[in-house]
């Protein structure tokens, strides 16, 4: 079949299946701390926001008679709805902008049940204001959050030069702290200068720091100094108002000898001498030129905390760009006690949907990568439920989290030092941080700060877009302006404000998981609603394949299978390694403990996304078939149920674990022979990608990443890695296992090679970072 056939065949089956799915430089650095920054907030939706808060801590309960706003992404009501409701003509729009009926669900799992119930606009907008449009709000003043200990600094015309007409009134880059304003960290936390001035915490070996190819650090990483960096573009001016760089180390009182100091006053002996010194042996970073300062902001990170793909990724892609010579933070919420991460001992005031809100820092160095914890109350104790509570509660949260991101680099010292906000790149992820892409241009580049400060946001899943009413809109606390970047209007959601919309639009660079669903991401099936925005914003959006972390995802080393029967096994001792784990999971599970009978697994959140109901929908074919079939998943009740029903009645080969287990999905992946995803959609899929590294032969819906990952057995020219079929069916998920079990049974060699080339693949998230790398540099020359 030619691409074009392909790509068009493959179109039609993803409409099909969407039809039936259930949607679920040299840089100036300012100084690193920055401790009085106003907030943008129309004064009415001051007022208001208390009122929403009130009422949201009070419970969804009161206000039972108002319609309900929130649905869950992946419920049924949202594919009834979608197909029940006809495009509204364009003329006929503005009439029904007052109704703003229906509004998606802002969360990715929001809950059901206290969203449903939720007032929507008398929350948001607050008691009898219900009605009134954040266009008719009072002009954007300047409202500045006075945190404890908080000095005022207003900026005069001579700092800065005005930004556009119509922003508001600009600020001027933050002095360096004051000996009040600064909360000084934990004598333990404080780094013991090495020779070469780099700052080690205890116990554990730094990776280079420093900022190379942009402003000096104050304290000096050991990273060759790049050759050449060619100045891709004329410098902008810079701001009138930057002072000298800030001294960390002065300021702490450390200093360096003398013999340490170059002309510059900097400790940078390393930056120069150094660096000739090692020019030998050592080769520099894998970057080179391009090491840059790097913090993900993710609302999940695995291991502390996951509930999808988004938490491995956030998890382990820091630690593949720290691995090239990059400075790399993670930026997470502390929604439990984590023992690694140590407390900061820093405060800081944030102001949220119209709260004040205390905020602390926690922090963990570990394999290279600085992880720092959000705390705030608004977080913790949700560790078992972190996208739990409505929509107003999960937006607030996302909002503190955003805001607080954005100026980590300028509070936080980790390691002594602050990452600072020159050659300074966040990547932020999905809906729950699109609002930082935002913030960071609304508050800081759109004034003169953060100039050199860039921002990536990665589409994990484009079915979660933070929509909610426009009238929440002033709950963001952004100037009135910006509002136009938020609305939208589509036929399922109606009109409404949209979160990954406007950070789609503010990032400098958009990435996404797979090139197959950035093809689909600009189709209307594969858009859900954002393809135009998708459409019109190509030119900076890219596919990159996620990878595999090789500590936590590698059947030689997973400490999951160094108990209970289960074995660690290799490429070479694959038949012997994968029979013992097969053994040890039947054992576990109840099931007969047979070599020769086919397992099948299934591992992931159970919602309309994930196809499990086609494999319930398979089950009377299963059922006539000699196979044991094993499934893992938490998510939608009717699907759990599904599930537990499967079980009981077909006891002999089914088994069922609903819950999240971590253990688990290592255990299927390693015992099982096939790995069962008949995903509706899926932008890129991870469990395919373990299942390839652990000798289990993926059976796929092609769609988006799983597409891209897993091509198709040819057994005339003994490639491929799985099977595919081409629509989200049961029927066609059966061809395609028949196929499958077919050649599991009769051809063991071609089963064997299958296994081999899906082990012997290179899946690991260095050549992913390597990719992303490119994809922030772009950014970070990109005007
Ligand atoms: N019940 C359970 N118990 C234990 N572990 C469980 C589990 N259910 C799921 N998991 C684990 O969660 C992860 C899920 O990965 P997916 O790629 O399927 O992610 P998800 O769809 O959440 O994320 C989105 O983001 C990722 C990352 O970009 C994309 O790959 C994906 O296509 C996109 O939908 C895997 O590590 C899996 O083992």
């Amino acid at each position: 079949m030619s691409s074009a056939a392909a790509a068009s065949a493959a179109s039609s089956a993803f409409i099909l299946a969407l039809s039936s799915a259930t949607p679920g430089g040299r840089r100036r650095g300012a100084p690193p701390f920055h401790l009085n920054f106003p907030f943008w907030a129309p004064p009415r939706a001051r007022r208001d926001a208390a009122a929403v808060v009130a009422r949201a801590e009070a419970g969804p309960g009161g206000n039972d008679d108002a319609p309900p706003p929130e649905r869950r992404a992946g419920s049924g009501a949202d594919a009834a709805d979608a197909s029940s409701r006809q495009p509204q003509p364009r003329a006929r729009r503005k009439a029904v902008s007052k109704r703003r009926d229906p509004v998606q669900p802002v969360g990715r799992y929001g809950s059901r049940g206290a969203a449903a119930s939720a007032p929507r606009n008398a929350a948001l907008a607050g008691g009898g204001e219900t009605n009134k449009s954040i266009v008719a709000a009072p002009p954007v003043s300047i409202v500045k959050f006075e945190g404890p200990g908080y000095t005022e600094i207003l900026p005069t015309q001579d700092d800065v030069a005005l930004p556009r007409a119509a922003a508001p009134a600009p600020k001027p880059p933050p002095p360096p702290p004051s000996e009040e304003d600064f909360v000084p960290p934990p004598a333990s936390i404080i780094p013991k200068v090495d020779i070469g001035g780099n700052a080690e915490l205890p116990k554990k070996k730094r990776a280079p720091v420093g900022v190379v190819g942009g402003v000096p650090s104050p304290i000096p990483a050991r990273v060759p100094e790049p050759k050449a960096v060619p100045p891709p573009m004329p410098p902008p001016p810079a701001p009138e108002a930057q002072e000298e760089a800030w001294d960390f180390k002065k300021y702490i009182g450390f200093d360096d000898p003398a013999e340490m100091k170059d002309e510059a006053g900097f400790g940078a002996a390393d930056a120069a001498g150094s660096f000739e010194n090692n020019e030998n042996d050592d080769p520099g970073p894998l970057a080179g030129e391009n090491v840059m300062n790097v913090i993900v902001v993710a609302a999940e990170c695995s291991p502390w905390c996951k509930t999808g793909g988004l938490g491995d990724v956030a998890g382990a892609l820091p630690k593949a760009l720290a691995r090239r010579g990059h400075r790399v933070m993670v930026v997470v919420p502390r929604y439990g006690d984590y023992e690694e991460a140590i407390d900061m001992g820093i405060t800081k005031y944030y102001k949220a949907a119209g709260q004040d809100l205390e905020v602390k820092y926690f922090h963990a160095f570990i394999d290279g990568v600085d992880f720092v914890f959000i705390d705030a109350p608004l977080f913790r104790h949700r560790q078992g439920d972190i996208y739990g509570g409505n929509r107003q509660e999960i937006m607030k949260r996302m909002i503190l989290f955003c805001k607080v991101a954005v100026e980590v680099p300028w509070h936080v010292p980790c390691g002594g030092v602050c990452y600072g906000d020159g050659n300074l790149v966040f990547i932020a992820n999905d809906w729950h941080t699109a609002l930082l892409p935002v913030y960071l241009k609304a508050y800081y580049r759109d004034n003169g700060q953060m100039q050199y400060t860039r921002s990536v946001l990665v589409i994990h899943n484009i079915a979660h877009q933070g929509r909610g009413p426009v009238d929440e809109y002033p709950y963001m606390d952004l100037p009135e302006h910006y509002l136009q970047h938020f609305e939208l209007y589509d036929p399922v959601g109606g009109e409404h404000a949209n979160i990954f919309a406007a950070g789609l639009k503010m990032a400098d660079r958009v990435i996404t998981v797979s090139r197959g669903y950035l093809w689909e991401l600009k189709t209307v099936e594969g858009g859900w609603g954002l393809h135009d925005i998708i459409r019109s914003n190509d030119w900076k959006i890219n596919g990159i394949v996620n990878g595999i972390d090789h500590q936590e995802w590698n059947p030689e080393v997973d400490v999951h299978l160094r108990s209970d029967g289960y074995t660690n096994y290799n490429i070479q001792t694959l038949d012997s390694g994968k029979r013992q784990c097969k053994a040890a999971l039947q054992r576990e599970l109840g099931l007969e403990v047979r070599d020769d009978v086919p397992l099948l697994g299934f591992i992931g959140r159970l919602d309309g996304q994930k196809g499990v109901d086609i494999i319930g929908d398979a089950m009377p074919w299963l059922a006539g078939q000699d196979v044991q079939l094993v499934m893992l998943g938490s998510g939608r009740g009717d699907l759990e149920r599904m599930l537990q029903h499967l079980e009981r009645s077909h006891h002999d080969k089914v088994r069922a674990w609903v819950g999240f287990s971590v253990p688990m999905a290592h255990r299927i992946t390693a015992g099982a022979d096939v790995l069962l995803m008949p995903s509706r959609f899926e932008p890129c899929g991870l469990n395919q990608l373990y299942a390839m590294a652990y000798g289990t032969v993926p059976v796929v819906h092609a769609v988006g990443g799983l597409r891209d990952t897993v091509a198709p057995f040819d057994p005339f020219a003994g490639a491929g890695l799985g099977w595919t079929f081409d629509r989200a069916e049961s029927h066609k998920l059966i061809e395609a296992l028949g196929h499958c079990l077919d050649t599991y049974r009769k051809y063991k060699e071609s089963w064997r090679g299958i296994q081999e080339r899906g082990m012997a693949q290179d899946l690991s998230w260095d050549h992913a970072a390597e990719l992303y790398e490119e994809v922030l540099v772009k950014a970070k020359y990109q005007w």
